[in-house]
C-alpha cells in the first residue's frame, strides 16, 4: 500500500492553455520515491510543458500538482534545493571550465545539506559518475555534443536532488554513452532513492529506464503502467517464425504456446530457429497514439458539426 509519504510527485487533473489552445486537458498521474517514471508522447503532446510546471518554471492554468509535498507554482528555496533539472537544452557557462563551474554551482547547495542528506555532490565523484574526468579542466565550449549533455545531467545533479527531471537526456549520445547514461540512472534510483521523471522519444530507453511509463496523448494520459503491463494490456497476435527442412515460416496467432505445441507434434526435431515475438512497447505505443489521435479526430468533427 502507498501512503502520501512515498509519493514524491502528485498531479491531478492538470490543464494548460495555451491562447486558445488546450494543450493539458487533464492530466493525472503519481510517481512513488525512488521511481523512474518514463514519459512517452508524440511531439506536441506537452511533455515538456508538463515538466516545466512541476519544476516551477510555468505557471499552470488549473489542476492540483506536488512534488515531494509542496505545490511548485510558490515553493521556496529548500524545495528548489531538493529538486534536479536537466532541460532539452542548455546553451551557456561557455568559457567556464567543468570542473570549477559544478564546483561553484554546487557551493549553492552547501547552506541545505543535513546530517542525513549531504549536499552538493563532491566534484570529483561528480565528474566520476557522469564520465568527465579528463574533461573536468576543460572549458564548456570546447566539449562534443555528448559530453556537454553528461555535463548538463552533472549540473542537473550536482546538488544531490530527490527529484530529478529530465528532458530527452540522451539526445546525441552515443551507444556507449547511453547505456552508461541509463546505469546512472538505475544508481542514482536504486542506491540513492532519487525519483527521475524522464521524457524520451526512444522506446528502448523507455523500457530500459522505466519502472513505470505514462503515455501522453490528446493532452491526457492515455496509459499508465510498467512496460510489461503496456504491452500487455495489446491483445494482439504474437508472431512464430520457424524453420523445418530450411524453409522459413510466419504465422500470427493469439496463442503461441498452443500453436508452438502443434507445430513439435507434427514435425518433432526438424523445427528449428523457432522465435516467438510478442507484442513490443513499440506495437502498444504505435496503437493507442494513433487510436488516440483518431478519437481526438472524431471528437473534434463533431464539435464542429454539432
Ligand atoms: N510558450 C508557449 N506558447 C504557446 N504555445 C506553446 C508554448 N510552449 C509550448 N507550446 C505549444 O504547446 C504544445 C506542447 O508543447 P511541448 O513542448 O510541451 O510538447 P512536447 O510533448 O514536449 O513536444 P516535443 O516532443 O516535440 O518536445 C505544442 O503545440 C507547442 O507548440
Amino acid at each position: 500500500m502507498s501512503t502520501s509519504s512515498d509519493v514524491a510527485i502528485d498531479v491531478e487533473d492538470l490543464r494548460m492553455r495555451y491562447g486558445a489552445t488546450d494543450v493539458l486537458k487533464g492530466v493525472t498521474f503519481r510517481a512513488h520515491r525512488g521511481e523512474v517514471l518514463v514519459m512517452l508522447g508524440p511531439n506536441g503532446a506537452g511533455k515538456s510543458t508538463t515538466l516545466e510546471i512541476l519544476e516551477g518554471f510555468r505557471l499552470r492554468s488549473s489542476g492540483r500538482v506536488e512534488v515531494l509535498g509542496s505545490d511548485p507554482a510558490d515553493a521556496d528555496e529548500l524545495w528548489r534545493a531538493r529538486i534536479g533539472v536537466v532541460l532539452q537544452s542548455w546553451r551557456d557557462h561557455g568559457r567556464w571550465r567543468v570542473g570549477e563551474l559544478l564546483d561553484y554551482l554546487g557551493s549553492f547547495y552547501v547552506p541545505f545539506g543535513t546530517a542525513e542528506h549531504r549536499r552538493p555532490w563532491d566534484v570529483g565523484g561528480l565528474m566520476e559518475l557522469v564520465g568527465l574526468t579528463d574533461q573536468a579542466g576543460s572549458k564548456i565550449s570546447s566539449l562534443s555534443g555528448g559530453q556537454r549533455r553528461r555535463m548538463d545531467v552533472a549540473i542537473g545533479i550536482v546538488g544531490k536532488p530527490e527529484v530529478l527531471f529530465l528532458d530527452e537526456p540522451t539526445a546525441g549520445f552515443d551507444p556507449d554513452a547511453r547505456r552508461e547514461f541509463h546505469d546512472l540512472v538505475h544508481r542514482l534510483a536504486d542506491l540513492d532513492g532519487t525519483t527521475i521523471l524522464v521524457t524520451t522519444h526512444d522506446l528502448d530507453e523507455a523500457e530500459k529506464l522505466a519502472d513505470r511509463i505514462v503515455i501522453l496523448g490528446g493532452g491526457r494520459i492515455i496509459a499508465d503502467g510498467s512496460p510489461d503491463d503496456l504491452a500487455r494490456t495489446m491483445p494482439s497476435d504474437s508472431e512464430v517464425r520457424w524453420s523445418v527442412d530450411g524453409s522459413r515460416s510466419v504465422h500470427s496467432t493469439a496463442q503461441s504456446a498452443r500453436f508452438v505445441h502443434d507445430l513439435f507434434a507434427q514435425y518433432g526435431d526438424r523445427v528449428v530457429d523457432l522465435e516467438v515475438r510478442r507484442a513490443t512497447l513499440e506495437d502498444t505505443y504505435m496503437s493507442l497514439v494513433h487510436d488516440n489521435a483518431s478519437i481526438d479526430a472524431a471528437r473534434t468533427v463533431e464539435a464542429v458539426t454539432r
